[in-house]
């Protein structure tokens, strides 16, 4: 997939681009869809599937507060790639961005840069200033200046409506089965190993791989957690706990994970943790043995999970989620 970080570095529009635009976050099973469509249309006219996202994500610059995602930047680029797509567009969205009006967008970016011939969007898209750049207008866009618009439904499973909102609240309560069956993957975190405190290993008898988590990161529920930990482009058994460490009336948040049959020093390297079950929740002990049997018996509790599942999640640690 290339990928474009800038409008202005595309120097010719593509041939019969097929377009998709959204911020995708999470890249969950109802963005799947959008990505199978626009990868079928290219197809079919021999064109190019286009993905157009924005970093960061509008509701960053435009909401107080911000958002938390699901996913990073690099998860999203690596999920729209899995998705069979040909252009990836990541438009850096600023105050100024944010001012261009829905028809601008259309004849300067869509049309003249990208060369757009068909669009695809999801049921509530809407873009540009005031989010003008609706549904109808699109169609109307589509219908004067000769580019075709497909609108792509609400996809439900069993039911329910797959939403990066929904999928969110999910997370904060620890529901990773169904945030897994919404996302069509695992819920995953990633980042660099961090120094911590150097207690796991040495006081604990359990190493564990530290994370930190970025200010736009959603943060899931907290406590403990099944995992499959990549690193390496390796698939071990985890666990991972999400928390402050109150044992230690530490403060800071951290996500740590002590990785099953596993004795490297791997700091400063960039591993994936695969949330699979929530375990239970955090607390303080009134001394390190209490901790460390405790922690004993999550790993036991994990080990039965993981290969009572052993079957169904090899598909997460499979090579592409790896690299
Ligand atoms: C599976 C697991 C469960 C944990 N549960 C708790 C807990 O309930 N309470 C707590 O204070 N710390 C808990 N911890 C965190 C340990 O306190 C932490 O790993 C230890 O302080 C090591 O920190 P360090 O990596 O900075 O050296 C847990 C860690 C793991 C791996
Ligand atoms: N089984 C393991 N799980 C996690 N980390 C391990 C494991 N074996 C060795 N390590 C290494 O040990 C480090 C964690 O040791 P720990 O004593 O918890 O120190 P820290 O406080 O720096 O996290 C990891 O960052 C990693 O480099």
């Amino acid at each position: 997939m290339k990928i474009y970080k800038n409008i202005e570095d595309i120097r010719a529009p593509f041939s019969h681009a097929c377009v998709t635009i959204g911020n995708f976050d999470g890249v969950h099973l109802g963005h799947q869809q959008l990505f199978a469509q626009v990868a079928y249309q290219a197809h079919q006219q021999k064109g190019t599937s286009v993905a157009i996202t924005f970093d960061p994500h509008p509701l960053q610059i435009l909401k107080s507060g911000g958002i938390k995602l699901i996913s990073t930047c690099e998860q999203k680029i690596e999920l729209v790639d899995m998705a069979g797509i040909d252009v990836m567009v990541i438009v850096p969205f600023t105050q100024e961005f944010a001012a261009t009006t829905a028809e601008y967008f259309v004849d300067e970016i869509l049309l003249k840069r990208i060369g757009m011939k068909e669009l695809v969007v999801g049921y509530d898209y809407a873009f540009g200033k005031g989010r003008t750049g609706n549904i109808s207008f699109l169609q109307q866009q589509g219908k004067e200046k000769g580019f075709s618009v497909a609108v792509v439904d609400a996809y439900y499973t069993q039911g329910t409506l797959v939403s990066s909102t929904h999928i969110r609240q999910l997370l904060a309560a620890g529901e990773m089965a169904e945030a897994r069956r919404l996302l069509g993957r695992c819920y995953q975190i990633r980042g660099e190993v961090q120094l911590g405190k150097q207690r796991g290993g040495k006081e604990i008898g359990f190493p564990t791989a530290n994370l930190k988590f970025a200010d736009e990161d959603l943060v899931p529920r907290h406590g403990v957690y099944v995992s499959q930990v990549i690193c390496d482009g390796k698939c071990y058994g985890g666990v991972i706990n999400i928390g402050c460490n109150p044992t230690f009336g530490e403060q800071a948040l951290v996500a740590e994970t002590h990785i099953f049959d596993f004795n490297q020093d791997i700091y400063g390297k960039p591993i994936k943790v695969n949330l699979l079950e929530f375990l239970r929740n955090e607390r303080r002990f009134d001394n390190i043995n209490e901790l460390a049997a405790q922690i004993g018996r999550d790993v036991a509790s994990a080990r039965k999970i993981l290969s009572e599942q052993s079957k169904e999640l090899a598909i997460s640690c499979e090579d592409k989620f790896n690299s």
